[in-house]
Formats: structure tokens, sequence, C-alpha cells
């Protein structure tokens, strides 16, 4: 992601602390909650979400994405490997009016096929980056776009142009299949643990 740099709010109340339910977070499933409101908000502004949207969230966590993203579009499908998290996202939008219009898919998302979507937004666990780049250059019908937080270097190949240290395989094939721009640039202290 790249552009703007997200700062964070002194004095913020406790309410915007990021919601973590009680969960600890296993670093093996890619578990790093995105800790800072703003730069949610930031992630969901860039996304240009239409409220006619259905939005695809690939590993939803404890919510703190879905939750906007269920403020700025008509639907969320949320897929997660993670059963402790799936009861966790059930319990904290039941009886909300949100709760209508969140489905969630419990499951590897990699092996999982996926629904129609309009636009998919997702901070994903980094090591399946390049298996789902490919699922979702795949899918159909078309969708269209999708915002994913990946690590840097990842993303650096994404949008490398030929002549760049970073230029490789991955750049040429994703770059056929799709126009691909950096939208922010995230530090490490925004995920809890950080990333
Ligand atoms: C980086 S965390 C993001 C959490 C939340 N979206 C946030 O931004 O705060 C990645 C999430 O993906 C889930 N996950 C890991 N591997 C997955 C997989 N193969 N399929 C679906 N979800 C997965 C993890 O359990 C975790 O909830």
């Amino acid at each position: 992601m790249a552009g703007g740099k997200i700062k964070k709010e002194k004095g913020k109340p406790a309410s915007n602390a990021p919601y973590q339910g009680g969960i600890s977070f296993h670093k093996s499933k890619g578990q790093h909650i995105l800790k800072n409101p703003l730069l949610v908000d930031s992630i969901v502004q860039k996304s240009g979400i239409k409220s006619t949207d259905v939005i695809l969230e690939i590993g939803p966590g404890t919510g703190n994405l879905t939750k906007k993203l269920l403020e700025a579009g008509k639907m969320v499908i949320a897929v997660e490997i993670d059963s402790r998290m799936v009861l966790e996202l059930q319990r904290r939008f039941q009886g909300t009016p949100y709760s209508n219009r969140l489905k969630v898919i419990q499951g590897d998302v990699l092996k999982t096929e996926l629904p129609y979507f309009d636009i998919c937004v997702a901070n994903i666990p980094y090591q399946i980056s390049s298996p789902l780049t490919f699922k979702l250059l795949s899918h159909q019908p078309a969708f269209r776009c999708a915002i994913i937080m990946f690590q840097r270097e990842f993303a650096m190949r994404l949008v490398a142009q030929p002549g760049d240290k970073l230029y490789c395989r991955l750049t040429v094939n994703t770059q056929l299949l799709a126009r691909i721009s950096h939208l922010l640039k995230v530090g490490k202290n925004n995920f809890r643990p950080p990333a």
C-alpha cells in the first residue's frame, strides 16, 4: 500500500482501542490485527467502496476492518480460518444492525470457492500472499478491484518496472492480468503484535 503517512491521534478515548476480544494471536496464522483506527479509516476511504458493494474480506480477525466495511458497503463476506475468530466476530456483531449484512465463512481462503463479490478489501496473512493473489486474479466473474495489505517487499515486486531490482516473474505475471498501484505505506507498529 502507498502514500500518506498515518499518524496516531493523541489522547484518543479508550473506546477507540482495537477490539481484541480476549483472544491470543497466533503468528503462525499471520494474526497481526490492525490497531490504528485512523489507518483502518484510511484503507476504507482509499478503497472507494460504494454503498451497493458486496465486499470480500479475507481474514477478518476480530473485525476491526470488518466493522468499517459494513458501514461502507451493502454486504461483507468474510473468510476466516480460525474458529476462535469466527466465534468472536459472531459475538461482536450479533444483535447489531450489521448482523444480517455479514456472512462469515469458516475455512482456508485458498481452499474456499469464493462467492460473487464486487470488491475485495483485506489485511491478509502474509504467508498466503502469492497463492491468494493468483487465486483472485483468476476469479470469475471479474470483480472491480482488490485492496490488499502485503508485506512491503511483496508489494514492491508487484509494482516494479523493468530495470528495477525487484522486477521479477511475479511482477510480469501479475501486471499481465491487472493494473496495480501502491496506495499506502504502513509501519509495523500499526499492528498488534507488530508485523
Ligand atoms: C493479518 S490478520 C488480519 C486481521 C484483521 N483483518 C485486522 O486487520 O485486524 C490475518 C487474519 O487472517 C486469518 N487467516 C490466516 N490464514 C488464513 C487462511 N488461509 N484463510 C483465511 N483466513 C486466514 C487469521 O486467522 C487472521 O485473522
